[in-house]
């Protein structure tokens, strides 16, 4: 009962954010086309907004209760009193806008995918803009590819039970429901970068890279374990004049270590065939640390009989989450261990015992959820991926330290790069690269 109530409370502020009073000088951000951004962050000021059509920046002005509204996307980057401007924009035009923005001296939160293909992934990423400083923060210019969803806890709780080297095998999915979509949506269209795996289908890819360890969100990385190869990629494709749109696809990469990661994404997916963006992680079996293994079977400090000398604890662990998209809406997280008590010796020794220990995790906040050395930092039960990435992207703005979760160049560039494998795998042409120069 508690959780049903949980769920309606928590719903109802998704739905009815709190208004938060304005700080002091905060961050005046532009938008480019009528989106939606949250409005929630107490440093964040959406200061104006510019479309192609005046008259429908003024309706969506309004409707936000944003105070300008500017002639055209330009005329945002001319507003010295900007220093932040988020890209909505299609896909195929991301490249342009964020090397003009950054030109401009704007810190830039780019939507996803961040632009059409590696090529122009580097060079985005690695320009040299993104060494001069914004005049209005005197902050280094930042760049984020807007991948929500790994900033809030759920996902960083269910990457608490994700051990990456010993990843066997995990399967990510995101479908997309049809009745989304106009007839002529940008998604459909190739000349915009377009494609199930430029849209829904970047989800579950970036997924699968983070499960396998692929470049890590946090300050200091450790190890890059990107797919290594794109073993099979079956895509649908839209019928001409889209031929080189694909509306739904599934592919196959192996990871370092040969780990295999699947994919599967539908841009039209029929209502009855919906189904909840989920990850599951098989893990190969692990020998248990003497510490470890104690902890479940008991020992010299713990409950129970001990490990004897000549035995051994092998875990084999099952971990999945359901809805890692938007998690604050409801979410579930499963760690199923399989525990072997054998003989020292391997495989080939007889089991003594076998057992299952299976828990379902919810992490509505860092706390709930456990999320190491984030106890104590910024979050509400009702933030979406979005109040939590914002938070991170003030953070680096202003030059403030944040909870080290971040996406950066190479991230994002690596993330490009699996995307275009599936591509290349298929047979199918890469996303066009912008003929933009400034
Ligand atoms: N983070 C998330 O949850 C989501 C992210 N996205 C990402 O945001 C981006 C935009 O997606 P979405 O908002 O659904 O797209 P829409 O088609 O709804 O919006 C696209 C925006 O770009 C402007 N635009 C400028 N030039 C063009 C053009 N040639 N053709 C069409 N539109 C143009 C539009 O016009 P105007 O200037 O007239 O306003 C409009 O505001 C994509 O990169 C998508 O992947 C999308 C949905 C959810
Ligand atoms: O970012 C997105 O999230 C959800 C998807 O269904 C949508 O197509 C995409 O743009």
């Amino acid at each position: 009962m508690a959780s049903v109530y949980g769920f309606i409370r928590r719903n109802w502020a998704i739905r009815n954010p709190p208004v938060v009073p304005k700080n002091e000088n905060a961050l005046k951000f532009g938008v480019f086309g009528a989106a939606n951004i949250t409005q929630s962050h107490p440093d964040v000021i959406v200061q104006c907004v510019a479309a192609r059509s005046e008259k429908k920046a003024q309706e969506y002005a309004k409707k936000h209760g944003i105070p300008e509204v500017k002639k055209s996307y330009q005329d945002i980057l001319d507003d010295p009193s900007i220093s932040c401007v988020y890209i909505p924009l299609p896909n195929g035009l991301h490249y342009e806008w964020a090397l003009r923005s950054l030109a401009a001296g704007k810190h830039v939160l780019l939507e996803k995918p961040s632009v059409s293909n590696a090529t122009e992934a580097k060079a985005l990423f690695f320009s040299p803009l993104l060494e001069e400083t914004s005049d209005v923060t005197c902050t280094k210019l930042v760049l984020l590819e807007a991948f929500h969803f790994r900033f809030q806890p759920p996902w960083r709780a269910f990457m608490g039970h994700v051990d990456s080297e010993n990843v066997e095998r995990a399967r990510a999915t995101l479908a997309a429901p049809r009745v989304m979509f106009e007839k002529n949506d940008i998604r459909f269209q190739y000349a915009l970068s377009g494609g199930c795996a430029m849209d829904p289908g970047t989800y579950p890819v970036a997924c699968l890279r983070q499960v396998f360890g692929a470049t890590t969100d946090t300050e200091g990385v450790v190890e890059d374990r990107e797919p290594e190869e794109c073993l099979s990629a079956d895509l649908k494709m839209f019928p001409e004049p889209e031929g080189k749109t694909d509306s739904a696809f599934e592919a196959k990469f192996r990871f370092p270590g040969g780990g295999i990661g699947e994919v599967r994404s539908n841009l039209l997916t029929g209502m009855l065939e919906m189904e909840i963006p989920r990850v599951e992680v098989v893990h190969r079996p692990v020998v248990l640390s003497a510490e470890e293994a104690a902890a479940k079977v008991g020992g010299k400090k713990g409950k129970g009989k001990g490990l004897g000398d000549d035995e051994e604890l092998v875990r084999t662990r099952k971990v999945v989450i359901e809805n890692y998209l938007v998690g604050a809406v409801w979410h579930r997280i499963i760690v199923e261990d399989d525990f072997l008590l054998r003989k020292r010796g391997g495989e080939s020794k007889e089991p003594i015992r076998k057992w299952t220990n299976k828990k379902v995790v919810k992490a509505y906040t860092w706390e709930e959820g456990k999320v190491e050395a984030m106890e104590g930092q910024p979050g509400e039960a009702h933030w979406l991926t979005y109040r939590h990435q914002l938070e991170q992207f003030v953070n680096r703005v202003r030059g403030t330290k944040g909870n080290g979760l971040w996406i950066d160049a190479k991230d994002s560039v690596n993330q490009s790069k699996a995307i275009d494998m599936v591509y290349e795998k298929a047979g199918v042409p890469l996303r066009p690269t912008s003929e933009f120069q400034l």
